[in-house]
């Protein structure tokens, strides 16, 4: 658990700080950039490593925390071999915890389906519905020990999309390239961020997943959702959440509230019914999907909405008090 104080109003979280706080907080006085916190996975520094160090590396317990997040974030193909080789050594072992962020469909590239045991949170939510409101309240009331992060953006290459996305002049991103621009962002998000918290049984906090771009780009630009759904299930290895929470909000209202945050990006510009059929496709995703969603009037007051998301969430994660 994390043990460094933090306040609800925080600056938001940028590009791939997520992962990298996560191990610092794990970390206590060590920094995930000291070379000295890698594992000596043998190589010239050249990207290569000594296969027999890497399986020593691979074997359940072998690395601590840390050395696993350090690993992580160098982002280079020794991640993706190792994050491979660890998932299919866990995968070898029945002492590993049963699975619990879920797998829609069994598109995992890494086999790594046996050791998900971390769980996935989601907020979804029109503009402007207070969904970084309470992701900062739910990640106080959770003593700062999750991994918040968000789509678009969540990554250094998030980042470059997102702005791409949000920043454009309306008009000039065609709807395919959208629904592409968005699936790549996620596609990227889950190797690089998502996945190996999972699997390291970290809790996730994520601002928007797949039901964005069901909501947006399926309902909002009326795209064929049976591609929007099978882009996105193939982006995120099929991972589905284990709580959805939609903040529901008249998009009038939203939009308001979006408004006095500043200058409006190019969704926030798109007309009323498209923000009402988004709307629309939250509510009936949620309706055909009870079980994972928690839906709240995000016209309630905060402190009342973030009360509600932390005993759900407690419950999901066993932390509930008896
Ligand atoms: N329950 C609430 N009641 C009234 N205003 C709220 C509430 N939650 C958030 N807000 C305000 O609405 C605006 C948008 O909230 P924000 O969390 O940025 O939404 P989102 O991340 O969903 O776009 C902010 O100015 C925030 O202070
Ligand atoms: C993840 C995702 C977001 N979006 C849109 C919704 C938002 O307008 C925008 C960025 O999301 P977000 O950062 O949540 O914006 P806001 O805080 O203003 O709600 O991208 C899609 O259209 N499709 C997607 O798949």
């Amino acid at each position: 658990m994390r043990t460094s104080a933090g306040s609800c109003d925080a600056p938001a979280e940028q590009p791939g700080d997520a992962v990298a706080r996560e191990a610092e907080n794990t970390a206590g006085s060590h920094d995930i950039d000291d070379p000295a916190c890698r594992p000596d996975l043998g190589g010239a520094g050249d990207g290569t490593v000594d296969d027999e160090a890497l399986a020593a590396a691979c074997r359940p317990g072998a690395l601590g925390d840390v050395e696993q997040l350090a690993l992580f974030r160098t982002r280079s193909r020794t991640v993706t071999r190792w994050r491979a080789r660890a998932a299919t050594e866990a995968g070898t072992h029945r002492e590993t915890p049963p699975v619990t962020a879920r797998r829609a469909a069994t598109t995992s590239t890494t086999g790594s389906e046996h050791s998900m045991t971390g769980k996935l949170v989601v907020f979804e939510g029109g503009e402007g519905a207070g969904k970084g409101t309470q992701i900062r309240h739910l990640e106080r009331h959770l003593d700062f020990g999750v991994l918040v992060t968000r789509q678009p953006g969540g990554t250094d290459l998030g980042a470059e999309l997102r702005r791409v996305l949000l920043e454009s002049a309306p008009g000039t991103v065609d709807d395919r390239t959208e629904a592409l621009l968005y699936a790549a962002d996620r596609a990227q998000h889950v190797a690089e961020v998502v996945e190996p918290a999972l699997l390291l049984g970290r809790t996730v906090i994520c601002d928007r997943w797949v039901d964005s771009s069901i909501a947006y780009q399926a309902a909002g630009r009326r795209m064929d959702r049976v591609w929007i759904e099978a882009l996105s299930t193939w982006a995120t290895a099929g991972i589905v959440p284990d709580l959805t929470i939609l903040l529901d909000i008249d998009p009038l209202d939203g939009l308001d509230r979006a408004a006095h945050r500043g200058s409006a990006d190019r969704l926030e510009r798109e007309a009323l019914d498209f923000h009402r059929r988004v709307r629309q496709a939250y509510l009936d995703l949620a309706d055909a999907n009870i079980g994972r969603y928690l839906v709240l009037d995000a016209t309630k007051p905060e402190d009342e909405l973030a009360a509600t998301i932390a005993r759900r969430v407690d419950t999901l994660l066993g932390t509930a008090p008896a």
